[in-house]
């Protein structure tokens, strides 16, 4: 049974793409600029209107509301919630979950680390640098250690060698939990180092 299945989706933009990503598989979306990559994520996240269905495990998740669908996602643009410090941002997405407060505040501190961002914990967003708020973002997108993780150029703003090192790290929890992956990038080594497959979109078809 495929994690994540796609049939018939369409939008201004897109398709119709019909596709299926195996449970634990990584799939790297590659293209041009502009070619519909990031409203693919989206649509997958719950985040934008379209024809078609998304399921996953099998399961109609078309009319599942975003924050119910149980996935990790990091934006193109690393939204965080401007008002909240960092801690407190993954905490609330463990709140969602209902997890225990014992496990909010350790489950937090693990992914903090993890992303390499322990030391800004309790700064606000405006207040870090650009790779400080990716790996910020990133950290949220983990936290509740989803099945299905979707990531729109996660490594983007990061210096090479901190790129490598959360390279590293991503592909190791991906491996131990069997995450599935669908992740947005530019980079054919970064497709490389951290996906089974690649899929390449081009004017909103998959080429
Ligand atoms: N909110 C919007 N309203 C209208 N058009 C949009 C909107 N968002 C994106 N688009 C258009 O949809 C197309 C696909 O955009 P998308 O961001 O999905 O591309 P992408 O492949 O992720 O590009 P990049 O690699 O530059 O991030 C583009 O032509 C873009 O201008």
């Amino acid at each position: 049974m495929p994690a994540l299945r796609l049939e018939g989706v369409a939008n201004a933009i897109l398709g119709p793409l019909s596709f299926s990503v195996a449970e634990g598989e990584s799939v790297a979306l590659l293209g041009p600029s502009g070619s519909g990559k990031s409203t693919l994520l989206k649509i997958i996240a719950g985040l934008l209107p379209h024809q078609g269905r998304v399921y996953f495990d099998e399961r109609d998740m078309s009319r599942v509301p975003a924050h119910r669908r149980g996935l990790g996602y990091m934006s193109q643009d690393p939204l965080l919630f401007p008002h909240l410090r960092i801690d407190t941002s993954l905490r609330l997405v463990l709140l969602f979950d209902r997890a225990s407060a014992g496990q909010r505040g350790a489950r937090t501190a693990e992914t903090l680390h993890l992303c390499a961002i322990d030391h800004r914990a309790d700064r606000r967003p405006a207040t870090l640098s650009g790779g400080e708020r990716q790996r910020a973002a990133l950290a949220r997108a983990l936290v509740r250690r989803p099945r299905l993780l979707l990531l729109d150029e996660p490594f983007a703003a990061l210096d090479p060698p901190t790129r490598r090192r959360l390279w590293d790290e991503v592909d190791a929890l991906r491996r131990r939990l069997g995450m599935t992956l669908v992740l947005v990038t530019h980079s054919p080594e970064e497709a490389a180092r951290l996906a089974d497959r690649t899929m390449h979109l081009v004017n909103g078809h998959l080429v």
